[in-house]
């Protein structure tokens, strides 16, 4: 039984789907207006992983991840650099997935944008006003919270507590300071789309809201994001969707804790990010997947480089051991016995499984996969190799726990364990200039300046020099 820590309940409780064998769950996805960080990595991992071990147990996972591309910092980060917003937000969408697909994130089963879903999110703050949750006030839209009687019930907080730090900024039209903005009417020279209300655009809050009632309906299972997501965005989220259809929202509420650089959260406005595909200049994708699995989803985590190195240092002993069952296969004899053995396999599958039971605890499924890696090396030394069903055995963990982890991508269902990418491309271009240099001794020119110039397209330029070809990065 699968037990999850539930923010709106603040303990930990068994998992039941509300439909048996499906998953619907929902998480916050990133705001496009930048490279994503560690920091938003982090959430995107912890889910990941989340969903990828709910698979594993059996459960169909429907799994919708939106984009946030209209947003004031989108407009702000846009007027900066004289971009037209949409566009911008579009590069940093395309961003995302480069650099999702790198850390070996599976790609959601929707990717919902709020650029696509304006007559949604107009008709749910239609909705919100007719049934007295909501009021217009000169173009403007406030959502009512004296109305939600429940608002509080994630974050915990008391209504007068928020009352006493609340206030109205200038140029809003709220009756109550603690009301929060459904729709804000245009400024000029910034985007805007028509509602009955005017020419505007939507509250962050609720543009949420209305992608995750599309896709997952009025009652889900999970909703997920950063701890600072709790106060106010995913309160505000359930009062507006739970206001508009009278239906509980999401069962389970999960939240990841922070990366943090000298205990402070890694955050844009800190200054202090550091942003994700620079990292993995430096350090293999899996190393980076590993360092954000070691320590339990809900607490803090700090980014320090040598976790990093180490991290890196350690893979060795996960690839040595899937290189050696690969071609152990090979050798072994299909000899019975081992009984001991498969049963020793048996309870470390049972001891995985348990310790993610208990709220996704990877730090503790790390640890075992490693342990199950230090095994599978000691069989190196043995002879005779482990009876084949065992080598089978161990191989089907190997490929199970990591595709939990998501550690290693994966093709035709193995992992792609073998190099780094970044040494199979040096290989590559290594390859094609001794092709060319080939090409060169035969004279055939044409060849030799056809793969000069591909490359060149590709950013990477050729140097001829008396001591051969070198090539670098353009
Ligand atoms: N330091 C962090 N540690 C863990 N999760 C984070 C961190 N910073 C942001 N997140 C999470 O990343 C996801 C994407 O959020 P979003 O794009 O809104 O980031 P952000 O809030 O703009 O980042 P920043 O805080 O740097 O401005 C959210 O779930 C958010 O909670
Ligand atoms: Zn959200």
């Amino acid at each position: 039984m699968i037990e999850v820590y539930n923010t709106l309940t603040k303990r930990k409780e068994p998992f039941v789907p509300r439909e048996p064998g499906r998953v619907r769950m929902y998480v916050c996805g990133p705001t496009t207006y930048n490279y994503i960080h560690l920091g938003n990595a982090r959430a995107l991992v912890v889910f990941d992983t989340i969903r990828r071990y709910l698979e594993y147990r059996g459960f169909r996972v429907f799994f919708v991840q939106n984009f946030t591309d209209i947003d004031d910092k989108i407009i702000k980060r846009a007027a900066e650099e004289k971009m037209d917003p949409q566009e911008l937000a579009l590069k940093y969408i395309e961003a995302y997935f480069e650099d999702a697909d790198q850390i070996n994130i599976k790609r959601a089963d929707v990717h919902p944008r709020v650029s696509d879903h304006l007559p949604e999110i107009v008709e749910l703050i239609s909705i919100l006003i007719d049934k007295g949750f909501a009021y217009a006030a000169e173009g403007d839209v406030y959502f009512a919270v004296r109305k939600f009687p429940a608002y509080g019930k994630l974050s915990g907080r008391q209504l007068s507590e928020l009352r006493a730090g609340a206030r109205v900024e200038p140029g809003e039209n709220k009756r109550d300071p603690l009301d929060f903005a459904l729709w804000k009417k245009a400024k000029p020279g910034e985007p805007s789309w028509p509602s009955p209300w005017g020419e505007g655009r939507p509250g962050w809050h609720i543009e949420c809201s209305a992608m995750a009632l599309k896709y997952l309906g009025p009652e889900f299972d999970i909703h997920g994001g950063g701890s600072d997501l709790i106060f106010p965005h995913h309160e505000n989220e359930i009062a507006q969707s739970e206001a508009a259809t009278g239906r509980p929202f999401a069962r389970y509420w999960l939240h990841n804790g922070f990366i943090t650089v000298k205990e402070e959260k890694m955050s844009k406005s800190l200054g202090n990010v550091f942003l994700l595909r620079k990292v993995m200049e430096l350090y293999p994708p899996p190393a980076v997947r590993l360092f954000l699995l070691s320590t339990h989803y809900r607490s803090p985590l700090a980014y320090t480089p040598e976790y990093l190195e180490g991290a890196a240092k350690a893979l060795s002993r996960l690839r040595s051991s899937w290189l050696f069952l690969q071609e152990a296969q090979k050798q072994a004899e299909e000899s019975s016995g081992g009984t001991e053995q498969l049963a020793r396999l048996d309870k470390w599958e049972q001891d995985f499984t348990a310790a993610m039971d208990d709220d996704f605890n990877t730090a503790r499924a790390l640890a075992l996969f490693f342990d199950l890696a230090h095994e599978i090396n000691s069989w190196a030394e043995l002879r005779p190799l482990p009876p084949a069903p065992v080598l089978r055995r161990a191989l089907l963990l190997w490929v199970s726990f990591n595709r939990v982890l998501g550690l290693f991508p994966e093709r035709r269902g193995l992992p792609v364990v073998e190099q780094e990418r970044t040494m199979v491309l040096e290989e590559l271009v290594k390859l094609l200039v001794e092709i060319r240099q080939e090409a060169r001794q035969r004279k055939d020119w044409a060849t030799a300046d056809r793969i000069r110039e591909s490359l060149k397209n590709l950013g990477i330029v050729l140097e001829d020099t008396p001591a051969g070809t070198r090539w670098r990065w353009a």
